[in-house]
């Protein structure tokens, strides 16, 4: 039987809603089996921030040069900036059995959706519209029109919620944690199964 190539787990949700948190989360496990993909933005690095490790900062003549050589599984322009996943680095990763976890806006997953439509796509919710914001606000990183522009623009991505394989709600990071886990988990036993079956079937069994 051939190596189970890895899932390419989606994550995406409003601003603010908690995505960096959670994943930091989810990475601090030591046995974890995801890899995260560092994604390209032509973003300005925030405070603490650092090139490699947050985001691979580009300029905006860079990151177009990179789509033009089809070096992007997906890029969206949000807010004024660019953000992409590397596609070799997302492909060698899942062919060494891995998963990989893209923390990527909802355009985004929109395109990885038409591209790897076997990946699988869980959207992060805030408890409500009010914590959205004072958390967006508590963040502290962002400037009053930028917060506005983001707020404005969750509403939107709140919409597309009903395209995703599983919603969670991120009420407390350690639950929506164990709630991602579980549901990679489920998903692992599925594709087992489901694989088992078809070689079960091409073997006449
Ligand atoms: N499409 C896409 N979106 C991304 C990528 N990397 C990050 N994003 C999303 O871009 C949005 C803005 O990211 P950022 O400026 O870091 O703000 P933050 O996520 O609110 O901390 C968020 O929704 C990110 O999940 C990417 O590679 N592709
Ligand atoms: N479950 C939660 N409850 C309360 N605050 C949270 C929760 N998850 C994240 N936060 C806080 O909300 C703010 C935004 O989180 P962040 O991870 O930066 O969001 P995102 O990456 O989605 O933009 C941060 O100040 C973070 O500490």
């Amino acid at each position: 039987m051939q190596k189970e190539r890895g899932i390419l787990i989606v994550l995406s949700g409003p601003s603010g809603v908690g995505k960096g948190t959670v994943r930091k989360e989810l990475f601090s496990t030591p046995d974890t089996n995801y890899e995260y993909s560092i994604s390209m933005t032509t973003r300005q690095p925030r405070v603490g921030e650092v090139d490699g490790v947050d985001y691979f900062f580009q300029t905006h003549e860079n990151f177009e040069s990179l789509i033009q050589q089809g070096k992007l599984l997906e890029y969206a322009s949000y807010v004024g900036n660019y953000y992409g996943t590397p596609l070799d680095y997302v492909n060698e990763t899942l062919d060494s059995g891995r998963d990989v976890f893209l923390e990527i806006e909802v355009q985004g997953a929109a395109q990885v959706r038409e591209k790897a439509p076997n990946a699988l796509f869980i959207f992060l919710a805030p408890p409500s519209l009010s914590a959205l914001e004072e958390r967006l606000v508590g963040r502290g990183t962002e400037t009053d029109d930028v917060i506005a522009s983001r707020i404005q623009a969750a509403k939107q991505e709140l919409e597309m919620m009903n395209l995703y394989d599983y919603v969670v709600e991120n009420d407390e990071v350690t639950k929506a944690c164990d709630r991602i886990n579980a549901i990679v988990m489920a998903e692992h036993c599925r594709r087992e199964r489901v694989e088992k079956r078809y070689y079960r079937m091409l073997e006449g069994k």
